[in-house]
């Protein structure tokens, strides 16, 4: 089986950088029109679909907007996976799931296992109860091609205080995840399956990055105020391996689904110039 490190490097190449979130705010269903209920949900997520799934390498469902709608909503995030996937986009659900060993088990079925109706590319992941007990998920995903993006520098302003904290060895929470992770990784080629979410809006991360030879998701972008040129501030020589992702400022385009396509063709335009190697 094809590696998730593998097929990301692949549809970056012939798709591009550049992931896009289905983020069904509230808002966002007013301003398509749509009403807030599974019918606007569902129609919402199935013009993204149909816009995007077929053209942009990456697509990140955010869980909360859907699990909002309890089994039903649960529902339409299974099929717009699915119906993602067929499209030919690898689908990276933003679920930020963690828990001690034995649960997280449970979470690396129900999203990484092959056999789930809710079975994505990759799931974002929480290492605040030890990027050890995140394990199951890195096993499941290993057996069956899938990824995990693990956080390491969060986009909101708040997560600095956890993660920047230093520990009895020296190191900051988030370097103590970048170099587990970057263990796992190491000797993958082309690219490790194992990711870190580095948000875009941290500035110089102060971190050492060079070592992680996994994807490098970053959102952040748009709506929360950075910039496609602010990557190369954060993320300096490892510029190659950054998945800019991008929510709001492309779905504030819809419904239209050509508004929708331009949006997602200027952001990458975007992402292209700013991660253009030797520039
Ligand atoms: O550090 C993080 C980790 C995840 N997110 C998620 O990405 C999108 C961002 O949406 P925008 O509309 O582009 O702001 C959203 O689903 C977040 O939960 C993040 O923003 N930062």
């Amino acid at each position: 089986m094809e590696s998730f490190g593998a097929r990301l490097h692949r549809a970056v190449a012939e798709r591009g950088p550049l992931c896009v979130g289905i983020d069904p705010h509230p808002g966002l269903l007013a301003r398509w029109g749509l009403a807030d209920d599974v019918e606007g949900l569902d129609r919402f997520s199935r013009t993204v679909v149909e816009a995007l799934g077929d053209r942009v390498a990456a697509v990140k469902p955010q869980s909360a907007f859907f699990e909002r709608f309890g089994s039903r909503g649960i529902g339409v995030l299974e099929s717009t996976i699915r119906q993602l996937r067929n499209a030919g986009a690898l689908v990276v659900l933003d679920a930020k799931r963690g828990d001690i060993g034995s649960t997280v088990s449970a979470y690396a079925s129900a999203y990484l296992d092959p056999s789930s109706p809710l079975y994505a590319d990759a799931v974002t992941a929480s290492p605040y109860l030890g990027v050890g007990s995140l394990a199951p998920m890195f096993e499941v995903a290993a057996a069956h091609g899938g990824g995990v993006f693990v956080l390491a520098l969060t986009s909101n302003p708040e997560g600095a205080t956890v993660q920047r904290a230093v520990g009895a060895d020296g190191r900051t929470v988030a370097q103590t995840v970048i170099d587990e992770i970057s263990q796992l990784n190491r000797g993958a080629e082309p690219l490790g399956s194992f990711g870190l979410v580095v948000g875009a809006t941290v500035g110089d991360t102060g971190h050492d990055l060079s070592t992680v030879n996994g994807p490098l998701l970053a959102p952040g972008l748009g709506a929360q105020g950075a910039t496609a040129a602010d990557l190369r501030t954060v993320f300096g020589p490892s510029l190659p391996s950054v998945l800019p992702s991008y929510s709001r400022e492309v779905l504030l385009a819809g419904p239209d689904p050509a508004a929708l396509r331009a949006a997602a063709e200027r952001a990458l335009a975007d992402c292209r110039a700013a991660l253009a190697v030797g520039d």
